[in-house]
């Protein structure tokens, strides 16, 4: 029996959002699903057809056609659990207009990866901070999946994370399907700043490939970018926690190894020699380690954590020093 209203709206209308929607549609605990987009052909076309038309499109959507909107406010309004999907780089003007009043008293679920540029601001920090959204009605979900992966029905792992144990659970509850399982961890900003780092270690692991690195070279970037990860999250948030969890090691693992990793295709394609407006527009997808590790340079001024990997990616995407010169630099750092 859960203790909170089971109304959820789903803000965003890629990949994961359309992956969270089925997710929570197929779990069998009842409750009302409320999707927002910002694309109105996007939401017109799910209306009549029910799939997505530009992501997972053969993912079929179970929820009303009246409860799919392009009107943010109205679709918060409906719900309680507000679950927020939309790329961090987008996020505040997606949520223009909305004011601290519209989320008053509503859970807070960040399935985002990233950043908010400007702010600096993993995505807790910044809901709280801005919407004064109360960190104990914060929530995260994280863990290494793949939306490509869901829509297969492909058994994986999510960790909720939230201060608020109690609800992290009863939210875990609400997502768990024969091909969802589910961990509850009460580390919010180890969860959310693992998976940005995980997201520029992708980048790098994309680059190495691109510039002609083999496997050998890989495991040891990724074994390094782990040490590093581990590094810079013991700084920023001191606890007690183990790097080898799912939500750290493994997610970093799926991002850098994957074939439908959006960080590590990006990656790629520079490594390749694409620019970055060439990577971007080659994929009709957002690869968040490009906003995350400009952000992360800002947010590292300050705690001077040693990261040679984010280092060396942004050198090579913002100041457009060569893959191959740098991956040779770094070379030389790797243990
Ligand atoms: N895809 C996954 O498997 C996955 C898994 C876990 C977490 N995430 C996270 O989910 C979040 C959403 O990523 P995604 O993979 O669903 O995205 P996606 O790459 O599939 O889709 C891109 C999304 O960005 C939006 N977008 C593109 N340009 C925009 C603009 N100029 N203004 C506003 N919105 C714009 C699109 O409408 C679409 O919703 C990210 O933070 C990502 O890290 C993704
Ligand atoms: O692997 P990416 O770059 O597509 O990121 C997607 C998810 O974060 C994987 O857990």
């Amino acid at each position: 029996m859960l203790k909170h209203s089971k109304k959820i709206a789903v803000a965003g209308g890629g990949s994961w959002a359309t992956a969270n929607i089925k997710m929570l549609a197929d779990n069998i605990i009842e409750k009302e699903i409320f999707w927002w987009m910002r694309n109105g052909d996007a939401a017109e076309y799910i209306r009549n057809y029910g799939h997505n038309p530009n992501y997972l499109s053969s993912v079929e959507i179970k929820i009303p056609a009246q409860n799919i909107s392009t009107d943010l406010k109205t679709t918060i309004k409906a719900a309680d659990f507000v679950l927020l999907n939309v790329p961090a780089a987008f996020l505040k003007e997606a949520l223009q207009g909305v004011e601290p009043a519209d989320l008053e008293g509503k859970y807070i679920v960040s399935a985002i990866k990233g950043i908010v540029p400007d702010e600096n601001k993993i995505i807790a920090e910044f809901m709280h901070d801005t919407f004064r959204v109360p960190l104990q009605n914060i929530l995260v979900i994280s863990g290494p999946c793949h939306a490509e992966e869901v829509a297969l029905e492909k058994l994986s792992y999510l960790t909720i994370a939230s201060q608020n144990v109690e609800l992290a659970t009863e939210f875990a509850g609400m997502l768990n399907t024969r091909y969802i399982k589910t961990v509850v961890s009460d580390d919010i900003y180890g969860t959310e700043y693992g998976a940005v780092l995980k997201n520029v270690y992708a980048i790098a692991s994309g680059i190495c490939h691109g510039v002609g690195y083999g496997d050998n070279f890989q495991s040891v970037l990724i074994s390094n970018a782990i040490r590093e990860l581990e590094r810079f999250v013991a700084v920023v948030h001191p606890i007690d926690r183990d790097i080898k969890e799912s939500a750290y090691l493994g997610d970093l693992l799926v991002t850098a190894y994957s074939q439908f990793s959006r960080n590590r295709t990006f990656g790629n394609m520079i490594g390749k020699g694409y620019t970055v407006k060439s990577a971007q527009l080659e994929m009709n997808m957002i690869a968040e380690g490009y906003y995350a590790v400009n952000c992360l340079h800002q947010v590292n001024k300050q705690y001077q954590v040693e990261m040679p990997i984010c280092e060396a990616v942004y050198a090579i995407l913002y100041k457009k020093s060569s893959p191959v010169f740098e991956m040779q630099k770094l070379a030389e750092k790797l243990s």
